[in-house]
């Protein structure tokens, strides 16, 4: 489980049982032996640093010969009015990453336009399915972004290039592609601190999205668990 910040990491955490280790990774610390539950990893803010601890931490994992079967990347997000309201829960069905491309006199091209790589990853439907059902959360699109939304006309622009976008967060994309080049699968969960618009900082409601973030991972823990055990049958 990856998160940007500890205070998201431990919201997490008291969805499940107590904390047994902590180890210092390139990137990030890594929480480990959570009874009953996931390692968590505070993978830093924005995609490069999330993309490059959750790296480490699944390659420190291939290493010891306990490779993880499962990437979350989890956390506080904006949401997109009136679909993801504040307090609101949203799990992503495309990850997406909303700024990697170029500006041209034409518009936004995104990388994959221009031959290079991937702009979006999808998480297993049917986790993302059975995700939404334990959770009542929303799901849609999710949007990578590394400047968090300012304005009312930068986020018109988003939900234009990506419509049905539901949320924005800084992390997502690049937790995914470490995942995917891991061959392993990934999902986002998102609990909607603020608006995605005009900045109003004072106006984030980082306690009330932290708890729904817990909310979230003690329906989420029984479907992760069973994700995590049935996918790897031999
Ligand atoms: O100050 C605190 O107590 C605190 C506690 C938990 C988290 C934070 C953060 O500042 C987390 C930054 C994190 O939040 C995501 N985020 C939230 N809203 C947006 C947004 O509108 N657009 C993009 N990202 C957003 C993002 O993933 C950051 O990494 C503070």
């Amino acid at each position: 489980m990856a998160t940007a910040v500890p205070a998201e990491g431990d919201a997490v955490a008291r969805a499940f049982g107590p904390v047994a280790g902590e180890a210092s990774l390139p990137g990030g610390l890594l929480v480990r032996g959570l009874t009953d539950g996931p390692d968590l990893l505070a993978a830093g803010v924005g995609p490069a640093l999330a993309a490059a601890s959750t790296a480490t931490a699944l390659t420190a994992a291939a290493l010891r010969g306990e490779p993880y079967r499962l990437v979350v990347s989890a956390g506080i997000g904006g949401g997109f009015a009136p679909a993801a309201p504040v307090g609101s829960l949203v799990v992503a069905d495309e990850i997406t990453a909303a700024d990697l491309g170029a500006e041209t006199a034409d518009g936004f091209l995104p990388v994959t336009e221009l031959g290079f790589g991937a702009v979006t990853h999808r998480p297993p439907a049917d986790l993302v399915r059975a995700a939404a059902r334990a959770t009542g959360a929303a799901t849609g699109p999710v949007l990578t972004a590394s400047t968090v939304t300012g304005t009312a006309g930068r986020a018109e622009l988003l939900l234009s290039r990506h419509p049905g976008a539901l949320a924005e967060a800084m992390e997502g994309f690049g937790v995914a592609e470490a995942a995917a080049a891991h061959g392993v699968p990934v999902l986002e969960v998102r609990a909607v601190s603020n608006p995605v618009g005009p900045r109003d900082r004072a106006a984030w409601r980082i306690p009330e999205a932290l708890a729904a973030l817990t909310a979230a991972f003690e329906g989420l823990a029984p479907v992760l668990r069973r994700f995590s055990t049935e996918r790897v049958k031999p």
